[in-house]
This record gives C-alpha cells, structure tokens and sequence, in this order.
C-alpha cells in the first residue's frame, strides 16, 4: 500500500475523545462494581474533539506537554486504546512503539518476541524468517536475542523493539519518544531508517520533546494542550507556539501575556516569506520598531558571503521604564532550526535601566561562518535575567522578523556542513620499520 504523498488517507479521526476514569482510592473501584448505581469515579478526559486527518506519506510530529494527551492520541490511532467517543479509520498496516515494555512478553526471548509480533503484524513466518537477518543487524545486540527479554537492559529493549518496528514495512509507523534512548550511534541509525521508510512512502507519526528531530522528520506538526489539538501546522509554527506556551507559563506575569497567532499577510516579516504564520509575545509596554542587517561598510544587506562579518541591528521603543532588560537574537535556517542564539544576559552584558519612552539602539557584531542557504533572525525582549540565562518575564518574542542569504566564499576552502570550523593541518612523515 505504499505510494507517494496524495490524497489519500491513512488515518481520520473524527469527534475523538478519550475520558479515563481516576478513582481517588483503589477501594472506590471495587464500591463503584458492587453498586453500580453510585458513581466514584472522577471523570478525566484526556483528548476532546479531536479531528484529524493524515495523508498517506506525511510524516507528523506530535508535541505538547506532559499530560497533554500524546501518547493516548497515540494508542487510539494504534488501536491499543478505544475512544470514548467518536470515529477513527485506519488505512493499511500499523507498526507502533509506544511505551516501553508493550508487545514483548517478558519471559519469552528476542527471537521469539520477533516472531510473536512479527505475526501480530501479520506477517508469515517465511517473511519474518525474510527479515530476521536484517531484524538482528539493526538490533545489534549480539547474543541476547536468545536471552529472555525480562533479561535485557531499556537500551536493548528500545533497540529490538525499533528493528522490529521498521523492518516489517509498516505502512504506517508511529513512534513515541523511543529514540531518546539509546546511544548517540543507535539514534543516528534510526533517524537513518525513519527517513528511508518516510522516502517511501510510510505514513509516520511521531511524538518527541526534541523540537531538533521534528524540523529534521516531520512534514506537519500537531499540538497538543490539555487533551485539545490547538494547532496544525509546518512544524517551525507549532514549535514556535510550544515554545511561546512554555514562556508564557513561567511568565511572572502569565496571565497578562498574550500569543498572537498571525496570518502571513500580517507577518511583519520583510523578507518574501514562505511560512503561512508566525507566532508573536509584543507586551505593549515596548514596540520592537526596526531589525536591519548591515555589512561593514553600514550598507543595509539581505545576502552575505560565508565568513563575513554582519550586524544586526535592533530599535526597541520603551513606553515604560525597565530595570533589567535583556534582546538576544536567534538565526535559524530554512527548516527552523536553531544554528545560533545569544542575548546581552547571556553575554554578560547589561543594558541597564531603561526609561520610559524612549529608544534603544543594540547592534549586534559577528562572523557569520555558515554555510551557504537562506537563514532567518527572530528577536527576544525580556525583563530580569536570572540563573543559566532564564527571565522573569517575556516582553518581545517575534520569529522572522528579517532573513538573509549565506552565499558560498569562493576563497574559501571546499567544504559542507553547517559552519565552517576553519581546519588547519599539520603532517609529518618518516619512514616506517
Ligand atoms: N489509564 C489512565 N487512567 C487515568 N488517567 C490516565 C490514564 N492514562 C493517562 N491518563 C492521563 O491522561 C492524560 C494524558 O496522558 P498521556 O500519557 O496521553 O499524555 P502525554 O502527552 O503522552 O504525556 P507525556 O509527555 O508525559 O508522555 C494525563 O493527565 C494522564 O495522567
């Protein structure tokens, strides 16, 4: 059932919800089945009015907060879980790692375990006997898989259960968290295989709380709040509100903090910009007026060659006094990863009090190293700085604020990567006996 990106679904949900019951003592439970006509239960609904639909081929990222509902979102789509409420249809054949432990039987070996859910799968025994080889290759536990699996550490546990996950051809894959564990080596390997399966056409669903590997996987993003989808959206939006969500909550002044959402015809980017909106913290109290890029010779620039040096330069109105504030800045690429963030706190650097109405010039110095592609600038504000570069509150938090171009240094040497860690080389040679 393979095949590229189209409209065809591989998963619907629709009205899905999911309300556990808690009961406050274990004892409730028991009372609750001896007289069904009392209700001890504490309702808890973990998903509400989920809809979604997922496109064969699509690789999306599932973030949100402890508790927010990701991994139930997970089961039910896995069919580990039943809805309360509502419909799901799931087109074609599942593989899913979800939490640790589930699917093996702990008294069986490896080998055995890869049978078992290898059929389960529903696969024959001929294709997993096709697969084992491969199945043990990517493992990579040498012996063990002969061993009972109670016997394996979570490290071998992750690794069987993953080869096992993406060697039978699933056409839909869904994974959570399952590669923070494992060495640096093993995640490497996975990223590898979860990129070969997404260039054929598997459908895959994928929780983590590294934004890293969601920019690198996922073609969409979902998130996640307190059992609601809030937003669904290219990753570096959804991650961009994820992250505004986390400042606003350790925000002294929470409740005050507003997150806009904008469209892209509001966007007050002034770069032609692809994304379709951005998310932005601007308390009133302060208006970010300008962000512009200067070469050496002060010429305003939208592209800069590899290794030059460029300035940024941002005008910050004050329309209340401030104590303690701090900008920083953050240049991301195409995708929305970070390759680089400062801000005058984390330099070490004050500004100092600020006073009512008025205006602050910072700019900004530096090489620029990188390699050649399109970059973007967003801008922070922030008042009372505190330990390892954390603050009291968010006053300015705005992505895409200015982009630019990296263009390769032709006097430079040949290289690829993301910056240039400008090698040098010695060599000595004798003869050897
Ligand atoms: N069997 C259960 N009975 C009662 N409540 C449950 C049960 N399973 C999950 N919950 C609750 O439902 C909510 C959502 O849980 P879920 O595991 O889906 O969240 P999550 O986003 O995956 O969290 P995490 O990032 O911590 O894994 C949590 O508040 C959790 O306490």
């Amino acid at each position: 059932m393979h095949g590229v990106m189209g409209d065809e679904l591989a998963i619907s949900l629709q009205n899905v919800s999911k309300c556990y019951k808690r009961y406050g003592r274990p004892v409730d439970k028991l009372k609750e089945v001896l007289l069904p006509t009392k209700n001890y239960a504490q309702e808890f609904w973990a998903l509400q009015n989920i809809d979604l639909e997922v496109h064969i081929g699509e690789t999306v990222g599932i973030i949100g907060q402890n508790g927010s509902g990701k991994s139930t979102l997970l089961q039910i789509i896995a069919r580990t879980l039943t809805p309360t409420t509502g419909n799901v249809l799931v087109n074609g054949r599942v593989s899913a790692l979800l939490e640790l432990g589930s699917g093996f039987n702990p008294e069986f070996t490896g080998r055995q375990n890869v049978f078992f859910n290898g059929r389960i799968l529903g696969l024959s025994q001929q294709d997993i006997e096709a697969k084992f080889n491969e199945i043990l290759a990517f493992a990579d536990i040498g012996d063990f898989i002969d061993q009972p699996v109670k016997t394996y550490s979570s490290g071998m546990f992750v690794r069987l259960a993953f080869a096992v996950a993406v060697c039978v051809n699933p056409d839909i894959l869904i994974v959570d968290e399952a590669l923070a564990v494992g060495d640096v080596y093993f995640q490497q390997k996975c990223y590898e295989r979860l990129r070969q399966l997404k260039d054929l056409g598997t459908t895959i669903l994928f929780v983590s709380h590294d934004s890293t590997s969601v920019y690198r996987l996922c073609t969409r993003a979902l998130l996640l709040e307190s059992g609601k989808l809030i937003l669904d959206n290219q990753p570096k939006q959804v991650i961009d509100l994820y992250e505004a969500n986390l400042l606003k909550k350790n925000d002294v002044d929470s409740k005050s903090l507003e997150i806009k959402i904008l469209s892209s015809s509001e966007s007050i980017s002034n770069s032609s910009n692809t994304f379709a909106n951005e998310v932005v913290i601007n308390q009133p109290e302060v208006d970010l007026k300008f962000v512009t890029l200067l070469d050496e010779n002060n010429q305003e620039i939208d592209s800069i060659i590899s290794e030059d040096k460029i300035e940024i330069s941002i005008g910050l109105l004050f329309l209340k006094s401030f104590d303690d504030p701090h900008a920083g800045f953050k240049i991301r690429n195409k995708t929305g990863e970070v390759v680089f963030e400062t801000n005058t706190y984390c330099m070490g650097i004050k500004i100092g009090k600020v006073e009512s109405n008025s205006f602050v010039n910072l700019r900004f110095n530096f090489y620029v190293p990188l390699i050649e592609g399109e970059y973007t600038i967003s801008v922070g504000l922030t008042d009372t700085g505190y330990g390892e570069g954390l603050f009291e509150r968010t006053l300015i938090y705005a992505h895409n604020v200015s982009a630019f171009k990296v263009l390769r240094n032709k006097n430079s040497i040949i290289w690829s990567g993301v910056v240039n860690l400008y090698p040098s080389l010695s060599i000595s040679k004798q003869a050897y006996v």
